[in-house]
């Protein structure tokens, strides 16, 4: 289910809406760099294995909403699962990674999505992800291959490099605007409160400004 912010705390807290994203994959694929370059545009060339799961924050404005999303990025190995399997059903949306010179990640991609089957919310929005298209010479799935299997899933796909940055943000915002997409009725109930809640507070301001306002205002006043 969407986490959805009172209207007091979302605008106490600067955003609309608040969205938990989760990268699956084999171990190495590039979940972390992918991570690190969408929130603080680092990459860091050295593999260390992420320990069961991390996770960063970053706020997009998507069709006027501000929407923070929570992404959390897990271990791929194997060890881990049991850990990383419990965090699959508070996620709104997943990104299913594997490395494009890995075919080995790429027929992995099933197991993840059966994992994502059976332990995600059926309202889930997933999108493939074939990373490091900078390492051309070690290319061992095809562009086609990845468009396919997204085409068999339903899902949308990019071919992205957290080396050279290439469609980092678009693949993001994506699957943010997915997500979106898929709870528009909740998020239009969260804009009708805050109008209501807005209107309260205009009308509470006005009630305070008439209560202390002197008799000459007063007088103005339709209170
Ligand atoms: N050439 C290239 N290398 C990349 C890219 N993304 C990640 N790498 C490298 O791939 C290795 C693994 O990256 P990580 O982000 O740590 O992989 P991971 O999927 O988080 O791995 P686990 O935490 O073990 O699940 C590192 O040496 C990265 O520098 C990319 O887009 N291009």
């Amino acid at each position: 289910m969407s986490e959805f912010t009172s209207a007091r705390d979302a605008m106490a807290k600067q955003y609309d809406v608040l969205f938990r994203l989760l990268l699956l994959g084999d171990s190495g694929v590039g979940k972390t760099c992918l991570l690190c370059r969408f929130t603080d545009n680092e990459f860091h060339p050295s593999h260390i294995s992420t320990i069961g799961v991390d996770f960063k924050m970053k706020t997009l404005v998507i069709d006027g909403v501000k929407v923070r999303i929570q992404i959390w990025d897990t271990a791929g190995q194997e060890r881990f699962q049991t850990i990383t399997k419990q965090y699959y059903r508070r996620a709104q949306g997943i990104f299913l990674v594997y490395d494009i010179t890995s075919e080995r990640s790429f027929q992995h991609i099933m197991k993840w999505a059966s994992d994502v089957d059976e332990y995600a919310p059926d309202k889930v929005q997933k999108i493939l992800v074939g990373n490091k298209s900078d390492d051309v010479d070690k290319r061992q799935v095809a562009t086609e291959q990845g468009i396919k299997l997204a085409e068999a899933y339903g899902m949308d796909f990019f071919e992205t490099s957290a080396f050279t940055n290439h469609n980092i943000t678009e693949t993001f915002t994506r699957l943010a605007e997915q997500v979106l997409a898929a709870n528009k009725k909740d998020l239009d109930l969260l804009r009708m409160s805050i109008n209501d809640e807005l209107n309260l507070t205009a009308l509470e301001e006005e009630e305070g400004l008439c209560d202390g306002a002197s008799s000459d205002q007063r007088k103005g006043c339709w209170c």
